[in-house]
């Protein structure tokens, strides 16, 4: 395998599956045992994942909520999700902690590093809920915080699109996907796969991220092998 240890970031939106909201159960169980094919192979594995198939702060700022009132829920969003992941998981026989920014003691351990970093030793999947747990932040950043934290090799972004485009290849055609691609030229360009502070806090921080199609069988683990899937970015 090339990777020992690993921070995978899950998009929230695509828990939805073919819904328009919330979790699909069919998808929860697909994701579950595309990350049993790489923990079977030794593979230390944290998860950050997103909310936008629940509630993004942004989205009720636009309908005139209190943006930091709105990343709350978001972050909390993110916390039914990883309870959600955390029940799969369980469900086919994996061991999971759940450890969340914000303190929900009744359901998660809160953060902290150094216990992560022990799960992670003994095979346990450590899921991080709430992002940061600040507003104005996402969990793409989360993702890149807490993956230099535990000394991840790579940040892995399971999403809906197969890699980093020249334009957004929802709204353009026409865009064609890189292979490699340098964090400067992310920057550079303004290609918004992840946000500008997740790919800065990757770059100052040499951690490379792999940007690739969680919704293709198998693509996890012909990442984590090696193969060329998605997009490298360092
Ligand atoms: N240059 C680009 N290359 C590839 N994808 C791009 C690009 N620009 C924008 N995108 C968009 O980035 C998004 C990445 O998907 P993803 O589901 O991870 O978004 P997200 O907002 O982080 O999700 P969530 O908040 O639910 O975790 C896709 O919707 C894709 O269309
Ligand atoms: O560190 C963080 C992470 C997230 N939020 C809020 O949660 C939602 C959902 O996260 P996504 O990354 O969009 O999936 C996000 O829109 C923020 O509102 C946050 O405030 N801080």
């Amino acid at each position: 395998m090339k990777y020992k240890r690993i921070l995978l970031k899950l998009s929230g939106e695509a828990l939805m599956g073919e819904n328009q909201y919330g979790i699909d159960p069919k998808r929860l169980a697909e994701y579950a045992e595309e990350i049993r094919k790489i923990h079977e192979q030794g593979i230390e594995i944290a998860i950050v994942i997103g909310g936008g198939n629940i509630f993004r702060g942004v989205a009720g700022a636009s309908e005139g909520m209190d943006r930091v009132q709105g990343d709350y829920m978001g972050m909390l969003a993110t916390v039914i999700n990883g309870m959600a992941l955390q029940g799969a998981l369980e469900s086919i026989g994996l061991l999971t902690r759940l450890q969340t920014a914000l303190k929900i003691e009744a359901v998660a351990e809160p953060y902290i590093k150094r216990r992560a970093v022990r799960h992670l030793e003994k095979g346990r999947i450590v899921i991080f809920g709430a992002g940061t747990g600040n507003p104005y932040f996402t969990t793409d950043t989360a993702a890149v915080l807490r993956g230099i934290e535990v000394n991840a090799d790579v940040i892995l972004k399971g999403t809906r699109v197969d890699g980093v485009y020249t334009a957004d290849p929802e709204k353009d055609s026409s865009a064609t996907k890189f292979d490699l691609i340098t964090f400067s030229e992310v920057l550079k360009k303004g290609l918004n796969v992840m946000d500008t502070t997740a790919f800065t806090l990757s770059q100052e921080n040499k951690l490379p991220i792999v940007v690739f199609d969680m919704n293709k069988q198998g693509n996890l683990l012909k990442v984590c092998k090696g193969e060329t899937i998605g997009t490298t970015v360092y």
